[in-house]
């Protein structure tokens, strides 16, 4: 059974989210199909979505805290009312983009994982890191679990090499094995991989050996083509 979940970054406006949640809960409903579904609209998007019941709605990012002065921030109580249990944590974008160091990330982690949220925890290299060889992206990888309870219940990896995300470039499928085959002998969680994965490949990437699901961006914010990506990946 492959988890997929999509990630929506700064896309979508509560309408179209609306309009896609209901798509997407219309189709699994109908299909029956048993992946496990994850989908991660914009803070502002985020709503009860009542006739949700065949997949799970999760949060891109919170602060670690139930309220306060954190400005620009959400926390849970934010969060309590739209009965959110699920987040993403340590997204790349989040990392590179946004500055979080790792300790900022292992505070945030603990907070949610003591709340028991879901947490799908986001590791991967940069390309100057990834040319230096697999040793070298592994040695990097696992720094990215420093501080991080790996044996928590509620965990799912994604492995998101940072030069595959948003470019259009797939890592292939050795290069996913071999990251994936190594970070399983170590931990053993279900284990997501992101980058550029595409309508197309998306069956062939989740039959790979030890990979569990995706984790889509842009291949995955028209519904018609997330419908899609379950339907190729249905009987997994
Ligand atoms: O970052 C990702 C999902 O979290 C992957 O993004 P893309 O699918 O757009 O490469």
């Amino acid at each position: 059974m492959a988890i997929i979940a999509s990630n929506f970054k700064t896309n979508h406006t509560r309408k179209s989210t609306s309009l896609f949640v209901n798509e997407v809960n219309d189709y699994l409903k109908k299909s029956g199909i048993k992946n496990e579904v994850y989908v991660f609209p914009t803070a502002t998007s985020l709503d009860t979505f009542q006739t949700v019941s065949n997949f799970t709605i999760g949060v891109q990012n919170a602060y670690a805290t139930a309220s306060g002065s954190f400005t620009g921030e959400i926390g849970t109580s934010q969060l309590d009312e739209f009965e959110i249990k699920t987040i993403l944590i340590g997204h790349s974008e989040r990392r590179h983009i946004l500055g979080e160091s790792q300790e900022e990330i292992t505070k945030k982690y603990e907070f949610y994982k003591n709340l028991g949220y879901k947490i799908i925890y986001c590791i991967g290299e940069p390309l100057e890191v990834k040319n230096q060889g697999i040793e070298k992206t592994l040695e990097y990888i696992y720094e990215q679990f420093v501080g991080i309870d790996i044996n928590y219940e509620n965990l799912i990896l994604a492995y998101e090499p940072v030069w595959a995300i948003g470019t259009g470039v797939t890592a292939t499928n050795q290069d996913i094995k071999n990251v994936h085959n190594a970070i399983k002998v170590k931990i053993s969680k279900p284990l997501l991989y992101g980058g550029s994965v595409k309508v197309e490949n998306v069956r062939e990437i989740c039959q790979i050996q030890n990979v569990d699901g995706a984790l889509i961006g842009t291949a995955s914010w028209k519904v018609e083509d997330f419908i899609q990506i379950l339907e190729n990946t249905k009987d997994l």
